[in-house]
């Protein structure tokens, strides 16, 4: 007799979910098309590039449970090469958790717009906004962008405790504390990921490649003295193995994208959407457009409403929230592992589209090397490519995401070396 307790498959196929209606607004007839440029893919979204499933092969699950390391790392390798986005599962992040992170990120997005207003943007003190607003890449579109955001800087910078505490000045603030340990549990969660992708790429000694980045030695032929290194270097050095993997930086950003109905309602929340733009809300309007993460990498959670799409072989494909899995999380190859890499892994790039009666909210923790590093393809994988040279130039992770914020298409084409 059949077993009436259903088993994970061992991969996620489109197949193997039961139908959802994604009851998507607008539909993907009416959907702008997409204005990125993007340098790997081999022809450009458009508006025809309609939802496609099933995928044509199948998006890897790993299961960070994996016994033998060795395996999981190869498969982390196999996932980032070949695809550039994976699913983790019995990744240790307590549910309790993700669950308390939700329901308290839910609630500081149904706070009233006024109240958002105190915690609009600014640039913080590692010199990249945080606080409430539009996606920043909302202005190279001309489509209204259905969705908010939060962002706040994870330890060791006080952003979450500076930002909870202006929006709930007067509460005794639960919010900082859920959000902090979400912070604590996904940095650690990252640092593992980061190992073994590192690892993949022939790199032991994790603490001893974040003391070359931050010293900028051994990544490149021609660049051993950046202005500012002096005090980084006596900083690195003196630091132990596993207190240098203390300088990664972790940014939570939660994504809200309200219930997007043809008709407006009466009332709306959401920050930076005035009457003016609900009245003009037509068939250009989307959740979050086309882009790659500029980070290292990306752990995103998406709750169960499904949503985040990506571009795979010249299509859009949804990847949906695994339904034997609740807790799994979606980890992204960023711009900055392209570069480390050197171009091997690719940055995935993916959108989210926003719902007609649900509203969904998504959790990101971003991944950076230390602001002080000196980012560049690492030397053991250019030793092992084809050319043997660094496809990019090194670079600072702000000086990408400045660059980024105004040129958004192709920026990290500019990093390219010119061989
Ligand atoms: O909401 C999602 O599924 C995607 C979010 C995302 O791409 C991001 O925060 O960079
Ligand atoms: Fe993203």
């Amino acid at each position: 007799m059949a077993s009436l307790v259903l088993e994970p498959p061992a991969s996620y196929s489109p197949d193997s979910l039961p139908a959802v209606d994604y009851n998507i607004w607008p539909p993907e007839e009416l959907r702008p098309p997409c204005h990125h440029h993007h340098e790997h893919s081999s022809s450009s979204p458009s508006p025809s590039s309609g939802l496609s499933l099933p995928l044509p092969d199948v998006v890897p699950i790993i299961d960070l449970h994996e016994e033998d390391m060795h395996l999981m790392v190869q498969k982390i390798a196999s996932a980032c090469e070949n695809w550039g986005v994976f699913y983790v599962v019995n990744h240790g992040v307590h549910e309790s958790l993700v669950a308390r992170a939700r329901e308290l990120g839910l609630q500081l997005f149904s706070l009233p717009a006024d109240f958002k207003q105190k915690a609009m943007p600014i640039r913080n003190q590692a010199g990249f906004f945080e606080g409430f607003g539009k996606p920043l890449v909302g202005k190279f579109f001309k489509s209204l962008m259905w969705s908010e955001g939060l962002t706040m800087a994870g330890y060791p910078t006080t952003g979450i405790a500076d930002i909870t505490d202006k929006l709930c000045p007067d509460e005794k603030n639960g919010y900082r504390e859920a959000l902090e340990e979400y912070d604590a549990a996904l940095r650690g969660l990252a640092a593992r990921l980061m190992e073994a992708v590192l690892a993949g790429m022939g790199v032991e000694d994790t603490a001893q490649l974040d003391r070359r980045m931050l010293l900028h030695v051994g990544n490149d032929d021609n660049n051993h003295n950046d202005d500012d290194d002096d005090d980084i270097t006596s900083k690195t050095i003196n630091s132990s193995s596993s207190s240098s993997r203390l300088l990664w930086r972790g940014v939570v950003h939660l994504n809200h994208y309200p219930p997007c109905p043809a008709q407006p309602p009466a009332e709306m929340r959401m920050v930076g959407i005035d009457n003016n733009m609900m009245s003009s809300m037509s068939s250009t309007t989307m959740g979050l457009p086309a882009h790659t993460d500029s980070t290292c990498l990306t752990i995103l959670h998406q709750g169960s409403v499904p949503g985040l799409q990506i571009f795979r072989h010249g299509l859009w494909h949804p990847l949906p929230p695994l339904p034997y899995h609740k807790d799994s999380f979606v980890i992204h190859v960023g711009d900055m592992l392209q570069v480390l890499s050197n171009g091997k892994y690719k940055s995935i790039l993916h959108r989210a589209v926003a719902n007609k009666t649900m509203s969904r909210l998504s959790l990101a923790y971003l991944y950076l090397p230390p602001i002080e590093a000196t980012i560049a393809p690492i030397s053991e994988v250019v030793s092992s490519s084809e050319g043997k040279k660094p496809m990019y130039k090194p670079l600072k992770w702000l000086e990408y995401y400045n660059f980024r914020n105004k040129n958004f298409v192709g920026a990290l084409e500019h990093f390219k070396t010119s061989s």
